[in-house]
């Protein structure tokens, strides 16, 4: 029989999400419902190998839920890449009575979660990203507060370029997935929307759409361009050159990360963080809880991070076709 657990660790890693908070809160007042105790591991891996824990109770995780950022901090800590570092992360979970440890955080987070569980601490993933880049899940904490916010800086850009009848290149977050640009740049009926998975390089194209757009009437235009392509500085200056139409570049940056979360993120974030409590009540190790064909579930960690994802082929149509 699996051994009882008694008291669990939880922490925030990689760049932090809106929604995170609702659910390190859930996991805390669940943990507590099975009679757990809750450690909050502060920074990260950094936080755990430097063995700054707090004890959680209901009170330390009110009047968070509706707080972006996370208040247990969060880093990227080098050290835990390491076969040292993770064999010391596990040791000091140990010599603290920590039997489970919940990682909130994207793909590079759930390595070391992954690891932690081959050397026996058990692990559960919570995926906390921006980027909605982990394959096995169609949701992940903090998207939908990001996209919500870059819509509405995109909105207010679009105000200044139409009476400045100019262009205007917008580049917003998502390292090397296109997932922010996609849906923001639809939302905002942009006039381009450039994503690192498919886009070829082909600047004249856009150059064509602007200059045949113009003729037609067309006072400004939006491109999304996604971080991952970049260079939307550079890139501003040469169409501006092509098209003689004035064009600027806006990089949204950290913006993007902050913020109130919105009620799907606050939502779907406390169903996420009670069910990884639940599997490791259960006594399951290694799994990452996912959100899948409108179901919450769990996956294997090494199965989930060796899946793929792309773009759905619907909606990369969908893109061209309403931004001709
Ligand atoms: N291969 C790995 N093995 C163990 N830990 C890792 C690995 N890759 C990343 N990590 C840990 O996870 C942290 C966060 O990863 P990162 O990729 O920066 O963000 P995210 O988890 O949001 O994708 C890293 O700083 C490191 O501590
Ligand atoms: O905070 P940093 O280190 O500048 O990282 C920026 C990256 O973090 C993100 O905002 C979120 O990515 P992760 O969730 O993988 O950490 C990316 O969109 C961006 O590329
Ligand atoms: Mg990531």
């Amino acid at each position: 029989m699996a051994k009882k657990i008694e008291t669990i660790g939880v922490l925030t890693s990689g760049g932090d999400a809106p929604g995170m908070n609702a659910a390190i809160r859930a996991v805390v007042r669940t943990a507590l419902h099975y009679g757990m105790k809750v450690k909050g591991i502060m920074r990260g891996y950094s936080g755990l190998l430097d063995e700054e824990f707090i004890d959680m109770n209901a009170r330390s995780v009110a009047d968070i839920i509706n707080r972006g950022g996370t208040i247990l901090y969060t880093a990227r800590c080098m050290e835990m890449v390491t076969e040292e570092g993770q064999r010391q992360a596990a040791e000091i979970c140990k010599k603290h009575g920590i039997d489970g440890v919940v990682v909130i955080g994207g793909d590079g987070s759930f390595k070391g979660a992954g690891k932690l569980s081959k050397l026996g601490i058990n692990t559960i993933g919570v995926p906390g990203t921006i980027d909605l880049d982990i394959a096995c899940t169609e949701y992940t904490i903090g998207f939908d507060t990001a996209v919500n916010t870059a819509i509405d800086a995109i909105d207010k850009v679009r105000d200044t370029s139409t009476s400045h009848e100019r262009c205007s290149i917008i580049e917003v977050m998502g390292r090397h997935a296109g997932y922010i640009a996609l849906w923001s740049g639809i939302a905002t009926g942009s006039d381009a929307i450039l994503i690192p998975e498919h886009y070829d390089g082909n600047e004249q194209e856009i150059v064509n759409h602007i200059i045949a757009s113009r003729k037609r009437g067309k006072k400004h235009f939006i491109i999304i361009n996604a971080e991952g392509i970049g260079h939307s500085s550079s890139m501003a200056k040469r169409i501006e050159a092509a098209t003689g139409i004035e064009t600027r570049a806006t990089i949204l940056g950290y913006m993007q990360r902050g913020g109130s979360p919105s009620c799907k993120d606050r939502f779907y974030a406390s169903i996420m963080g009670s069910k990884a409590v639940d599997l490791l009540a259960e006594g399951k190790s290694n799994r990452l809880v996912a959100y899948r064909n409108g179901e919450f579930c769990d996956f294997d960690i090494e199965e989930a991070l060796r899946m793929k994802k792309d773009i759905p082929a619907y909606q990369l149509e969908l893109s061209a076709k309403l931004t001709r």
